[in-house]
């Protein structure tokens, strides 16, 4: 008996012996089974169709925290069990334990680190507060949702109650004065449209967008574009309450000042963002911004009053919105930082080596070298020009050409048939001019939609439509996943492709270079890395969270090539076929790595098992 599983027994069938039937006969036959190739280890992945922004450190995450879950964590840092966070990460590979930060001072430097919080989670934890009270289930679950500790939820809430009276304080003298018969004409347009400002994304037109995030600076326009914009003349009376319709030694004999004291700050601030959207048309402003509340003559006494004199400055909003203008070239997805907290992160870059070194294994495009420079891709923030962009633009000066472009394209006309809300419904005004924006951006209406890659083709794909469009409309090849020639998995093309044909998009988690960093330091000991330099700002991580191209292998001579491209204002990685492909060929494209900065196996040829240079193996039946 050779082998275990080459032993078969069985009774004797048909003897006529009854003693020999119950004896047990044994064949013997050796099997020999195929020694068969293990499949790469692999994990499960979470299919996305396109990035997403992760504000969630992994030291933050629960999943790949082996110490203890985030609650039991809590507590233990609550009842002093724990001192200092050391941070642990399962290395999927090795099995085995990882302390992330390689020296000791990288431990005190995470542990210094305070907790920032965004407005959207200020608001948060503000409702949450304001509606169940401190305790400590309502701490508990704030944890889970934003993250940090508890100490550092109950802190902030401590601040955050104190700032708020301090506001209502201020506030008070002139809230007695106004009306308390209307809850939002109590308030002024920013405070009723703090929510909708806080957690609306107006790039993607969506709540709680999982991409930007909350808090996104508004796209502002400048208070001299106010001047500028139409005077009435030639119109006909928009009813019997038209202006129009008032002689005009009526109108002159109006105490503005009266009439300024009738009109509450909501009023005033609609009136102020009619000005903006309509110029100095009155019929428009009462009808379309302030229906019920004010008729177009007062409308025009106000603004031939004291109304159309008084700054932006009046409203808070508008008063943000040219602090905004300042901002140009900041990012909209980050909430303004305290000093403080910008002065701890420039100390975070000094610690340059070390950044460097956990950098070697990514893909990065975005440090390309176009045309001899070497132009790092710039996180993209909208500008605050009204009609076209000067030359003042810091998109053009950026080398984007943004959306703002087609803000001419919405005309008033446009504009009213859009906007007809009651003073309740204030928050739809807000976005009216950046949907229109954004729509016209979209849907390309004669502008240049400025695909901002750098250096190279395809700026156009068929039919003259710009190539970005392809990202935007996700008309992406059919992708097939398989056992790769050269390494683990790989990426193949299930249909035969042209030149320049786009595949699809490199798609993960968004995020900092700083977290990247901390990921990059585990990937590179396992060899093995999904993150893709972005731009200035952000890294793409796919390791998690992904599309099939994440696969895609590297080749210092490939049949396809990445290009970062900027799609409706947000830099979005997608992959070009290079040359014809034929159907079941094997994706490849160069990592670009730096040239100290490259892995040992991408120094050398790719060499294929089967098909030389590169691997050109065929999966037709793989998925
Ligand atoms: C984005 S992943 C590609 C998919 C990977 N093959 C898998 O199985 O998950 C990138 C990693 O694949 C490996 N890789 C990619 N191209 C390679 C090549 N030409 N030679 C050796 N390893 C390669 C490296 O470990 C690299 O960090």
């Amino acid at each position: 008996m050779n082998h275990p599983l080459s032993k078969v027994s069985g009774l004797v069938q048909g003897s006529e012996d009854d003693a020999d039937k119950s004896k047990e006969v044994v064949f013997s036959r050796t099997v020999t089974l195929p020694l068969i190739e293990r499949i790469p280890s692999y994990t499960t992945w979470i299919f996305l169709d396109r990035y997403q922004n992760s504000r969630i450190p992994w030291s933050n995450c629960s999943c790949f925290n082996i110490n203890l879950s985030q609650n039991r964590n809590q507590r233990m840092a609550d009842d002093q069990s724990v001192l200092g966070c050391r941070r642990i990460y399962y290395d999927h590979r090795g099995s085995e334990a990882l302390i992330c930060s390689d020296s000791e001072d990288d431990l005190v430097q995470l542990e210094g680190e305070k907790r920032k919080f965004s407005d959207g989670e200020d608001h948060l934890i503000r409702v949450a507060f304001l509606e169940y009270g401190i305790g400590n289930e309502v701490v508990d679950v704030l944890t889970q949702f934003v993250g940090g500790s508890s100490q550092e939820i109950q802190e902030r809430c401590t601040m955050l109650m104190e700032t708020d009276q301090e506001m209502e304080k201020r506030k008070k003298p002139l809230k007695e004065e106004i009306s308390r018969d209307n809850v939002y004409l109590d308030q002024s347009l920013s405070a009723a449209l703090d929510s909708f400002d806080n957690l609306f994304c107006r790039r993607c037109l969506v709540f709680d967008c999982r991409l930007h995030g909350c808090s996104q600076s508004p796209t502002c326009h400048t208070e001299k574009q106010i001047g500028q914009l139409v005077t009435e003349v030639d119109r006909k009376p928009c009813g019997d309450q038209c202006y129009l319709q008032a002689c005009e030694s009526t109108r002159n004999s109006i105490n503005a000042s009266h009439k300024w004291s009738n009109w509450n700050p909501l009023e005033k601030d609609l009136y102020l963002k009619g000005l903006q959207i309509f110029g100095r048309n009155s019929c428009f402003i009462a009808r379309n911004l302030l229906p019920g509340l004010k008729t177009c003559e007062e409308v025009s006494n106000y603004m031939f009053g004291d109304g159309a004199v008084i700054p932006c400055g009046s409203s808070a909003k508008l008063n943000s919105y040219s602090n905004e203008a300042g901002r140009d070239g900041m990012d909209p997805m980050e909430p303004e930082m305290p000093a403080k907290s910008r002065i701890r992160r420039k100390r975070g870059r000094v610690r340059k080596d070390k950044v460097k070194s956990s950098r070697k294994y990514r893909q990065s495009l975005w440090r390309m070298i176009a045309e001899g420079k070497d132009i790092p891709y710039k996180q993209y923030s909208p500008c605050s020009c009204q009609s076209t962009c000067g030359k003042q633009c810091p998109c053009l000066q950026n080398g984007i050409c943004c959306a703002q472009k087609a803000a001419k394209i919405a005309s008033e006309g446009a504009i009213v048939l859009k906007v007809n809300v009651k003073a309740n419904n204030a928050p739809a005004l807000q976005i009216n001019v950046n949907v229109i924006q954004m729509f016209a951006g979209v849907v390309g209406l004669g502008i240049d939609c400025g695909d901002g890659s750098l250096g190279g083709p395809p700026r156009r794909g068929g039919d003259s439509q710009c190539a970005n469009m392809m990202l935007l409309l996700r008309q992406h090849q059919r992708i097939l996943l398989a056992k790769s020639d050269i390494v683990g998995w790989g990426a193949f093309v299930k249909n035969p492709v042209n030149k320049d044909d786009y595949l699809g998009e490199y798609t993960g988690e968004l995020i900092s270079h700083e977290e990247a960093d901390r990921r990059g330091k585990i990937y590179d000991r396992a060899d093995i890395s999904y993150l893709f330099d972005l731009n200035d700002k952000y890294v793409i991580d796919a390791y998690r969270k992904g599309d099939k191209l994440k696969f895609a292998n590297h080749s210092a001579n490939p049949n396809c090539y990445a290009r970062i491209m900027l799609v409706a204002g947000d830099h979005r990685v997608g992959i070009y076929a290079n040359e014809q492909i034929q159907a079941g060929e094997e994706i490849f494209y160069d990592y670009r790595y730096g040239p100290d900065e490259s892995p040992a196996w991408a120094l050398k040829p790719t060499i294929s098992k089967t098909d030389g240079l590169r691997g050109r193996a065929n999966k037709h039946k793989s998925r």
